[in-house]
């Protein structure tokens, strides 16, 4: 039998990851920015989490393989613990996390979209963050031409060969063009500033990992992570509806997974992939809800910076609940917030052990704590 023109053809490789990898979008909007997404995301599984009215249609666009939540179905999975996923803010896209059964999250906002790379190339972002978690990270010894496991780049002279295997890498966090991440008063400060390669050229073709010790802010718009290492710390915590706080639905998983990926000796990436941050939230609006974090956080990141985990913490759960007292006897003090915060991180282990099957006590994935 002669053969056809497809089989002729050389055969792709499947995606990357393809069945251990979910994405997550939070979403108050019709889920449209796909379109442009759909040859990088087409063959992943989505898990989409609709914030705010439940009644309210969110269109999600064809051709995508998805499951879909709204509040209505949080609070049936959850029952009182799902007092612990918040709403009306962002950071409801823990839910997401907490259901998934992938070993990787790739989790993105509504209002991000493809980049380009200055020779105008699209970026495809998802699989820079895959190649950045497949990749050991070096939190150890910094190496001063960045990632030594990139294409055509090494240790440079003086790098230890003792630590050139290198750590296993849980999370990626990537960048943005177009509307940088900036707190309300910058953004006030600087109504019309951009970051386009036309203007001030900000794309820098580098990845990094961030050093043993070295608290970062973490935003949670681009990000990827290894599940099954860091996903129990990676709570975006109590905001928005009934918080006195609001936008530090990345940062506070950022401080808390960042202490314990130190501890347990796993690395976090920062620089590639770029996407497309296309829309401004509103800097008043966001002051309203970031004022109460910005002065808090005068307290919070020493209080980070000064943690020391006990030895016998040797799973993110463990890591977690052990932080979760931390932050209640000595955050606490600040503000009752953090009281209800702790509580609700105690929640959040709960429903995480309930839903993935572990316990603080037999994690899949321990570490060898040194
Ligand atoms: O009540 C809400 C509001 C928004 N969302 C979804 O969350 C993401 C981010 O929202 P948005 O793009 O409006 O806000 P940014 O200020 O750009 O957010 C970034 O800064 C951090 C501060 O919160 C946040 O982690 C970043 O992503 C979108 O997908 C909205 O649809 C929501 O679910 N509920
Ligand atoms: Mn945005």
């Amino acid at each position: 039998m002669a053969p056809t023109t497809q089989s002729l053809l050389p055969k792709r490789p499947p995606p990357l990851l393809k069945d251990e990898l979910d994405i997550v979008i939070p979403t108050i909007r019709n889920l449209d920015f796909l379109e442009m997404w759909r040859p990088y995301f087409e063959p992943y599984h989505l898990i989409i989490i609709q914030d705010g009215d439940p009644s309210k249609t969110i269109r999600v666009l064809q051709g995508f393989d998805y499951e879909f939540y709204n509040r209505n179905d949080i609070n049936r999975i959850l029952g009182p613990k799902a007092s612990c996923i918040s709403y009306k803010d962002g950071a409801c896209r823990s839910f997401g996390f907490l259901i998934s059964k992938k070993k990787y999250i790739f989790t993105i906002d509504h209002d991000c979209f493809v980049a380009k790379d200055p020779t105008g190339t699209e970026i495809n972002a998802l699989e820079q963050h895959i190649e950045n978690l497949l990749k050991p990270s070096t939190p150890f010894y910094f190496n001063t031409l960045y990632d030594p496991y990139r294409k055509g780049a090494d240790f440079v002279r003086g790098y230890p060969f003792s630590l050139r295997e290198g750590t296993p890498t849980a999370i990626s966090h990537g960048l943005w063009l177009n509307i940088p991440h900036y707190d309300a008063p910058t953004q006030l400060a600087k109504p019309r500033e951009r970051n386009t390669r036309q203007a001030t050229t900000l794309y820098v073709d580098a990845v990094m990992t961030v050093p043993k010790g070295a608290l970062f802010p973490m935003c949670g718009m681009n990000l990827a992570f290894d599940r099954e290492l860091i996903g129990p710390a990676m709570y975006y915590g109590l905001m928005g509806e009934g918080q006195p706080i609001g936008r530090y639905d990345d940062m506070w998983p950022g401080w808390c997974i960042k202490v314990i990926c130190d501890h347990l000796g796993w690395g976090v990436k920062t620089g590639l992939p770029y996407i497309w941050h296309s829309k401004a939230s509103n800097p008043f609006s966001n002051l309203t809800k970031e004022y109460k974090g910005i002065l808090w956080q005068e307290d919070m990141i020493p209080f980070f910076q000064s943690l020391k985990l006990p030895k016998d913490c040797n799973t993110s759960q463990k890591c977690y609940i052990e932080l979760s007292k931390l932050v209640r006897a000595r955050l606490g003090k600040i503000d009752p917030y953090f009281i209800r915060l702790a509580d609700a991180m105690v929640t959040w282990i709960e429903a995480w052990d309930e839903l993935n099957n572990t316990s603080g006590t037999a994690s899949t994935a321990p570490a060898k704590v040194k």
